[in-house]
C-alpha cells in the first residue's frame, strides 16, 4: 500500500523554496466565522489562495488588524485581502463585501444553495475555479473550524469525508484535524516545537476492526475502534515519527503549542 506522508510546516515561517517546487504543498487558505486563530497571518503567508466562507470575511476585517496593533487598520486590511469571498452570504456585513470587492476580490454569491455549507462552497471553488494552483500537491487549511458550535463543528467534520480525497486540515488555536484515509499507509511526522503531545485517533465515519500504530504512548496493536467501545483519545505523541495503518478511515487530531 501506498505512504502517505503528513508534517504540519504550515505551522512554521515559510522556508525559502531550494530548487524543487512541488516539495512544498501548494496551500490554499479558507477563513470561517470563528474568531481567527493568533497564527493567522502565519497561514497567510503559506498560502498561495486565500477564500473567506462568507462571515469569515467580517473576521479577517474586524480582526487582523487586532493582531497587528501597532499598525494603521486600514493598512493591515489592504494587506490582508482575501482573493476569493464565497458563501450564502447570510453574515457578511454590506459594508466587508464592498471594501473587498472595491480591492478586486471576487465575490461568488451562492445563497440559492441552502443544502451545502460554505466551506464546501469555498472548497468546491477552489477544486473547481483556481486554474493557477497545483491540484497534484494541494493541502487546504482552515482556520476558524472547531470550538463553537458543534453542528458547524460536525459539518466541518463532515467536509473531511465529503473530498477524502484533498488534503484538508481543520484548525482552531487549540489543535488541528485532518483524515487519515484507509487507502494508505500514514507518516506522520511531527513538528515538536509546535505541535503535541496530546493527540487522538478517532473512526468518526465507519468503525475500524484493525488499527496498528507506532510511536504513540498507547499504541494501537490490531485493535478495532468504534463510538460505544475503543477510541484513541487523550493519546501522547512519544516520538517525532507516528505511523498508522488501518482498514477505515479514522480522524487524526493533535495539540497546537501556545506560545510562552
Ligand atoms: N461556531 C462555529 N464553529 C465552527 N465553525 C463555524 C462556526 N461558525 C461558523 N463556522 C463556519 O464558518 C462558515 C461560515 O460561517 P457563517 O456564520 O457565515 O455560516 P452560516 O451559513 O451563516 O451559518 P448558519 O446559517 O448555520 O448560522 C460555516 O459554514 C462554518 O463552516
Ligand atoms: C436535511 C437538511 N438539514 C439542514 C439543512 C440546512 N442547511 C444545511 S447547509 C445550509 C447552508 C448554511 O450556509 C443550510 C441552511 C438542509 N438543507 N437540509
Amino acid at each position: 500500500m501506498e505512504v502517505m506522508n503528513h508534517a504540519s510546516r504550515f505551522l512554521l515561517p515559510p522556508l525559502p523554496v531550494d530548487g524543487d517546487p512541488s516539495s512544498v504543498p501548494a496551500y490554499a487558505l479558507v477563513v470561517l466565522n470563528q474568531r481567527l486563530p493568533r497564527f493567522a497571518p502565519l497561514l497567510w503567508k503559506h498560502a498561495r489562495l486565500r477564500l473567506c466562507a462568507d462571515g469569515g470575511a467580517n473576521r479577517v476585517y474586524d480582526e487582523m488588524p487586532e493582531l497587528f496593533p501597532d499598525q494603521e487598520p486600514l493598512e493591515v486590511r489592504h494587506r490582508y485581502k482575501p482573493d476569493v469571498i464565497k458563501g450564502d452570504m447570510d453574515s457578511i456585513r454590506s459594508e466587508v463585501q464592498d471594501f473587498y470587492s472595491n480591492l478586486g476580490t471576487k465575490v461568488v454569491d451562492e445563497s440559492h444553495d441552502q443544502d451545502t455549507t460554505d466551506l464546501h462552497k469555498c472548497i468546491n471553488f477552489i477544486l473547481d475555479c483556481a486554474p493557477d494552483l497545483d491540484k497534484s500537491n494541494l493541502c487546504i487549511l482552515v482556520a476558524g473550524a472547531l470550538g463553537g458550535r458543534f453542528d458547524h463543528e460536525i459539518g466541518n467534520i463532515n467536509v473531511l469525508y465529503r473530498f477524502s480525497e484533498t488534503r484538508i486540515i481543520l484548525l482552531s488555536d487549540d489543535c488541528l484535524i485532518y483524515l487519515l484515509p484507509k487507502t494508505h499507509h500514514h507518516v506522520i511526522h511531527v513538528e515538536s516545537t509546535v505541535e503535541g503531545p496530546h493527540c487522538g485517533l478517532i473512526p468518526a465515519g465507519a468503525p475500524s476492526t484493525c488499527t496498528t500504530t507506532t510511536g504513540l504512548r498507547w499504541d494501537l496493536n490490531g485493535n478495532g475502534m468504534h463510538f460505544g467501545g475503543l477510541l484513541s483519545t487523550s493519546n501522547i505523541v512519544q516520538e517525532g515519527i507516528i505511523t498508522v495503518q488501518s482498514d477505515a478511515d479514522l480522524l487524526w487530531t493533535i495539540s497546537i503549542k501556545k506560545p510562552i
